[in-house]
């Protein structure tokens, strides 16, 4: 058994809050050492081994303590107590400006940065024009690095990072204030670290980020590691967390969960969402999931099996019942859709006081990474002629991150789905 990279043992960060800073003052200057502050674990009690060549994701929400842990691996911050043991030679992505001296020039900052991390001038010099080409901004160079707009500071530090051969990368979300070439650029230099054995350490709110670019993750909350293990399954639970607040305990039962034994989906409330129809029908609940593991859709791949289904209160007489889903890209432009007429599914007429559950079962096409929603309605009438009863628009949201290189890029469509509808009462 290799030696860890990176080992932690008990690590905890603790911070003292005062209410004002008149608490501080009167905490310093008291006689008697009278605390006048309350302490914040950030991080409290983290046990970690990473070893080489692994890619891990840190994924949480915002607070969780993701970068207080970059930071103390980094040597940035002391721990308070426990150990950050480190092999190798890091090279750190961490907030903006870090590690960047404002009053002098990009330039002096990237000699400045190599000589932090044991190269000396000529060494730097060797790599520069290397670390100019890929960061781009041209004479700002020159500047000081005050004067750089955030994008600007982003791309010297990632030039200056990548080109100083690391055994151990940290980029913590910096790239999100890049453009959206510069950050496809740096993604494929991560993407050549890890293809060299470099081992990356990568924060990212962007779960398909995280899956495509790390086979493991780390989910971290209020400080403490919840669960950690393939990079799929973690983000998949993490989604499912910050939609439904579920937190993966083997014992936890959402609110209201579906009947059969093993499955994990809830319906979701949608009567404030935002919708159109006259309302002689309307859809109350939805709710998305895999069919195979019956878990919440947040996070899926193209191909997978999945159930969307819609509960309907109806008001009036509905003689004609047309049931629809359509699945539409973030920028609002149609992707696929089906509806019971297209399946060739006769749906019986609904009458008032009735409660139905309509089941859409269909594999998720295989659309390209991104954010989607599926819109949902219930109309009446025949195709040509019809009158709509309710359209919930964004009914729900997920995303899409494919493992499959082609899927990334490309959509194709299949036309398997079928549709099920029972009435409950
Ligand atoms: N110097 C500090 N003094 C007091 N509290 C701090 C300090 N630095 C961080 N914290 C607190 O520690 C907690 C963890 O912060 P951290 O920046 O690690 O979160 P994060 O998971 O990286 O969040 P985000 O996703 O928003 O970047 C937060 O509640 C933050 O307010």
């Amino acid at each position: 058994m290799h030696n860890p990279i990176i080992k932690i043992r008990d690590l905890s960060k603790v911070y003292k809050l005062y209410d004002s800073p008149a608490e501080r003052l009167k905490e310093a200057l008291h006689p008697f050492g009278k605390k006048y502050h309350h302490e914040f674990y950030a991080l409290q009690g983290i046990n970690l081994d990473v070893m080489s060549g692994e890619t891990i994701g840190l994924v949480g929400p915002n607070g969780a303590g993701k970068s207080t842990l970059l930071k103390a691996i980094t040597g940035v911050i002391a721990p308070t107590t426990g150990s950050v043991e480190v092999n190798g030679k890091i090279s750190a992505l961490l907030e903006l400006g870090a590690g960047f001296n404002p009053d002098i020039s990009g330039l002096e900052n990237v000699y400045f940065n190599g000589a932090i991390l044991g190269f000396s001038r000529e060494a730097m010099n060797r790599k520069l024009d290397e670390i100019l080409s890929f960061a781009d901004i041209g004479d700002f160079i020159h500047q000081p690095v005050k004067t750089y707009s955030s994008g600007m500071m982003v791309r010297l530090a990632f030039a200056v990072a990548s080109n100083v051969e690391p055994d151990i990368l940290i980029v913590d979300e910096a790239l999100s204030v890049g453009d959206s070439r510069f950050k496809q650029k740096c993604l494929r230099k991560i993407n050549e670290f890890i293809n060299k054995g470099v081992t990356v350490l990568f924060v990212s709110h962007d779960m398909p980020s995280v899956k495509t670019f790390c086979r493991k993750a780390i989910w971290i909350g209020k400080g403490k590691i919840i669960e950690m293990g393939d990079s799929k399954e973690v983000c998949k639970r993490f989604a499912n967390f910050m939609a439904y607040d579920m937190v993966p305990t083997k014992t936890h039962k959402p609110a209201v969960t579906a009947t059969s034994a093993g499955t994990t989906w809830q319906w979701q409330d949608v009567t404030m969402f935002a919708s159109l129809g006259d309302k002689r029908a309307v859809i109350t609940r939805v709710a998305f999931y895999d069919a195979v593991t019956g878990e919440s859709a947040e996070l899926l791949e193209g191909g997978e099996s999945v159930v969307f289904m819609i509960e309907v209160h109806i008001k009036e007489q509905v003689l004609q019942p047309i049931l629809s889903i359509d699945i539409k890209n973030s920028l609002g432009i149609l992707i696929f859709g089906v509806n019971s007429i297209f399946l060739e599914k006769e749906v019986a007429k609904m009458s008032p006081a009735e409660i139905h559950t309509v089941k859409f079962s269909f594999k998720m096409p295989l659309i390209k990474n991104g954010d989607y929603s599926i819109t949902t309605a219930i109309s009446d009438g025949t195709y040509q002629c019809h009158v709509q009863n309710h359209i919930v628009h964004e009914a729900v949201i997920f995303q899409v991150a494919n493992k499959d290189l082609q899927f990334r890029h490309y959509t194709v469509i299949n036309k398997e789905c079928n549709i099920e509808c029972d009435r409950i009462c």
